[in-house]
């Protein structure tokens, strides 16, 4: 929930989404309202087909909702239809996307698998290549900055993934089950960086997880059931507090 005189970098107010029509229709997300501020960390929870994963698409711009209203960082992007033209550099511009398995180019170091990312955004290769050791660092992994993806383990490898995803300097990340391939220390090493990010960076979080270890590493916890969200979102005190 966003505490009043702060505003929410991601709102969603009424969306729908139906995929089909007539007999065929299923309703994958009905009349949804979801408010994350700067600088916390959100989880999206739900059983198999109850809709996280078309509700992170439509807040990522890439699926279009079907009713209701989205706001961006304080952009009004959709109401009942799209209000920006080119939706690829929003996306660009504003969000991050973190993903279950972290998809480094096999044949670029840890270091270039970020600067590659910083280069096509359009910073010089050198000032690309130090910017992306500077990330690498700040996901406590500048140690492994020439690794190869194969030598990573899997913490380490969705380390730099993060750090890719931070090449914009997004105020909005998404991130599509991000812990599920890591033990539960790993997870835990994961979901402390995201906070310290959202945090540093004034963004918004919003993960979709079916991971229980980590429950206790939200801010909120939206559950969705068959494309509705529950209205008994449980609240967590912020997470660092305790530990
Ligand atoms: N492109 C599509 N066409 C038709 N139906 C779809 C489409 N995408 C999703 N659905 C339906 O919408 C509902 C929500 O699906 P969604 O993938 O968002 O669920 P989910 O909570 O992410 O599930 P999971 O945890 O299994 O990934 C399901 O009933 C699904 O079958």
């Amino acid at each position: 929930m966003t505490e009043p005189g702060r505003q929410a970098v991601v709102s969603v107010e009424h969306l729908s989404k139906h995929f089909g029509a007539g007999s065929a229709r299923v309703d994958a997300l009905i009349d949804i309202n979801i408010e994350v501020p700067s600088g916390q960390v959100v989880g999206l929870m739900g059983p198999s087909g109850s809709g996280k994963t078309t509700l992170l698409n439509c807040m990522a711009c890439i699926l279009e909702p079907s009713g209701g209203r989205l706001t961006l960082d304080g952009e009004a992007v959709y109401d009942d239809h799209w209000l920006k033209a080119d939706l690829r550099r929003l996306r660009l511009d504003k969000i991050g996307f973190i993903f279950q398995y972290p998809n480094l180019l096999p044949f670029l170091d840890a270091t270039d698998n970020v600067a590659v990312v910083l280069h096509l955004a359009g910073l010089g290769a050198a000032a690309a290549h130090k910017h992306a050791v500077e990330l690498l660092d700040y996901l406590e992994v500048g140690h492994r900055k020439h690794a190869m993806p194969a030598q990573l383990s899997g913490g380490e490898a969705q380390r730099v993934a993060i750090a890719r995803a931070l090449a914009n300097r997004p105020r909005i990340i998404l991130a599509d089950e991000p812990t599920a391939p890591l033990d539960s220390a790993r997870a835990r090493i994961v979901m402390d960086l995201l906070r310290r990010i959202a945090i540093d960076q004034s963004a918004a979080i919003i993960v979709v997880t079916h991971d229980e270890m980590i429950l206790d590493r939200f801010d909120h916890i939206y559950r969705l059931r068959d494309g509705r969200l529950e209205t008994d979102e449980l609240s967590r005190a912020p997470a660092g507090a305790d530990h």
